[in-house]
């Protein structure tokens, strides 16, 4: 087993959520059979959103026992609840409306219609955390999803901000956002870096220099995806035109076919499909 970080290439945006529902549905199924019970981080932006809305529309949604599934984000955008720029509000509109989940286990963020400041939204949302934590300080997280900006931002932790570097707390509230709405709340990389899995999805080439710079070791300060690492798997599942400046090395072969790739180098049983 490595926890090295894997790249996954997909020829576009589209192959690349379908392919990412696939995968996560097999393994959802497989860790409710294992665990019995699997807590999924969502997060925000149009790939991930993409991705949920993929999973509404598999044929294998139905097969997950969504009553051992709880969802939690990474971030969200401090607006009304149901605005429709929340990545709750997006989320249940690709994903969670349709499927048998129960309301008590989709763990939203407050919004900045209740009533409480950004600093005690923050703090109810770590209580919730730890209110579940089954024993220990904070859930395991199964897997979680993370949308990578271009600038490298992944969840609300932005380059140049206190955000990335920030040890001392799990849920921080953001005041400075980069990309709007300025206030945010976000998991920090230290809870982050608790997930078993942590799956990036990113496509466009407007990503692809922060992806090489992650993968080329750049500092998480500068390029908060750079910290983002699973205990067990980290995988960036990318189109390829987010692609073009990763190392070669770190491209798995897949079942898609680059012109940089030579297919006769690829020893099959030198990588494992189900390896995520
Ligand atoms: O609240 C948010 O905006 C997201 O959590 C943010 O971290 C997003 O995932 C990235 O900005 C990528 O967004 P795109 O996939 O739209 O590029």
């Amino acid at each position: 087993m490595t926890t090295d970080r894997r790249v996954l290439v997909h020829p576009d945006r589209s192959t690349l959520a379908g392919a990412v529902a696939a995968r996560f549905l097999t393994k959802l199924v497989d860790l409710i059979e294992d665990e019995g019970r699997a807590h999924v981080v969502l997060t925000g932006g149009s790939v991930g959103i993409e991705v949920l809305e993929a999973i509404a529309h598999s044929p294998g949604r139905d097969s997950v026992a969504w009553s051992a599934v709880h969802l939690w984000w990474g971030d969200e955008r401090w607006l009304p609840r149901g605005d429709a720029d929340r990545n709750e509000t997006q989320a249940r509109h690709a994903l969670i409306d349709h499927i048998a989940i129960p309301p008590h286990n989709v763990h939203a963020f407050p919004a900045s219609d209740d009533g409480i400041e950004l600093e005690q939204a923050a703090e109810r949302y770590e209580e919730a955390l730890r209110a579940h934590a089954d024993g220990a300080e904070f859930p395991t997280f199964a897997i979680t999803f993370l949308g990578v900006g271009p600038d490298g931002h992944i969840a609300s932790l932005f380059p140049d901000r206190e955000g990335p570097t920030i040890e001392r707390a799990s849920v921080i509230a953001v005041h400075d956002s980069p990309k709007p709405p300025p206030g945010r709340l976000s998991l920090t990389l230290p809870l982050l870096r608790r997930s078993e899995r942590i799956w990036l999805v990113l496509a466009g080439a407007d990503k692809a220099p922060a992806l090489g710079l992650a993968l080329a070791g750049a500092s998480f300060a500068d390029v908060p995806a750079a910290g983002a690492k699973g205990t067990k798997r980290t995988v960036f599942f990318v189109d390829e035109d987010a692609s073009a400046e990763v190392p070669e090395a770190l491209i798995a072969p897949t079942s898609y076919w680059t012109g940089a790739m030579d297919q006769s180098d690829w020893q099959p049983e030198t990588w494992r499909p189900t390896d995520t």
